[in-house]
């Protein structure tokens, strides 16, 4: 049986091949050169290995599982929020379908706030990576689960050259071992079953030791409150990504310090 990200990897192949047409990849690496020296290269990494759990605050306004989360979406204002809240990164959805993301933006995070900025979409082609890097992003997003090991291997070395860092996600013992095998250096598990749609905190916190201390170790979705986060520390995890927790706080400097334990 297909997973949601076989459906969303489809669909993105679609858009991509439309969007080569309009705007050609050597256009993209034009605008590259132009910004070039811009961006400290790799900043994503480098601010997820300061010492402590690190938070990586997502920006989205509806997801496949949840709907739309955020009527009206102030993606602007709640990146400021998540910097003046201590974040260490910020991950921006662009996928337009099933997430209601927009390139948009994210230009306009990155070019505002000095935090690094994930490009959170379904990468399935190295042009989605000319365009992270042209709309500023400083990381992106590579999920085992739409790409071959040759695929991820030739996407990591393009992101590489980019300065570009790359969370590599995985759902599975498997694809933990395939994002070791390509040299991933941040690699993500996945709390969420893609079939049912739950989250789980344990997937992460099972798969822990998989990946040796100087590769960058994230658990990504369905953390909720303080006790998720002390157990996901408490297991050596160096960073967390969260999205519809704090997409629903009104404040979200309080809501991260509450996670952080810093409030009852
Ligand atoms: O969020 C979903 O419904 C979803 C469904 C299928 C593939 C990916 C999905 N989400 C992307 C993410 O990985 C999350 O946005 C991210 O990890 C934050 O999760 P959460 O804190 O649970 O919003």
């Amino acid at each position: 049986m297909g997973t949601i990200l076989s459906e969303i990897a489809a669909k993105t192949k679609e858009r991509i091949e439309h969007r080569k047409r309009e705007v050609p990849v050597l256009l993209l690496k034009e605008r590259i050169a132009e910004r070039a020296g811009e961006k400290e290269p790799f900043l994503f990494e480098k601010n997820l290995k300061q010492p402590g759990l690190s938070f990586i605050c997502e920006v989205k306004k509806a997801s496949p599982s949840k709907g739309v989360i955020l009527e009206t979406f102030p993606y602007l204002d709640i990146a400021r929020e998540y910097e003046k809240a201590g974040a260490s990164a910020i991950s921006c959805l662009t996928e337009p379908f099933y997430f209601q993301g927009s390139d948009v933006f994210l230009e306009e995070i990155a070019g505002k706030v000095k935090l690094p900025v994930l490009r959170k979409d379904f990468t399935v082609d190295p042009y989605m990576i000319y365009e992270a890097k042209a709309m500023r992003a400083d990381a992106v997003l590579l999920i085992c689960a739409i790409l071959r090991e040759e695929e991820l291997m030739e996407y990591l070395e393009l992101a590489e050259q980019l300065g570009l860092s790359a969370l590599v996600e995985a759902h599975s013992e498997e694809e933990v071992e395939m994002a070791k095998q390509c040299r991933a250096r941040v690699i993500g598990v996945n709390n969420r079953d893609l079939h049912t749609f739950q989250v789980d905190l344990e997937t992460s916190i099972r798969m822990r030791d998989l990946v040796p201390p100087e590769t960058v170790y994230v658990s990504e979705s369905g953390i909720r409150n303080p006790e998720d986060v002390r157990l996901l520390r408490e297991n050596g995890t160096d960073a967390i990504l969260i999205g519809e927790t704090l997409m629903r706080a009104t404040d979200k400097r309080k809501a991260l310090d509450v996670l952080r334990g810093k409030h009852r």
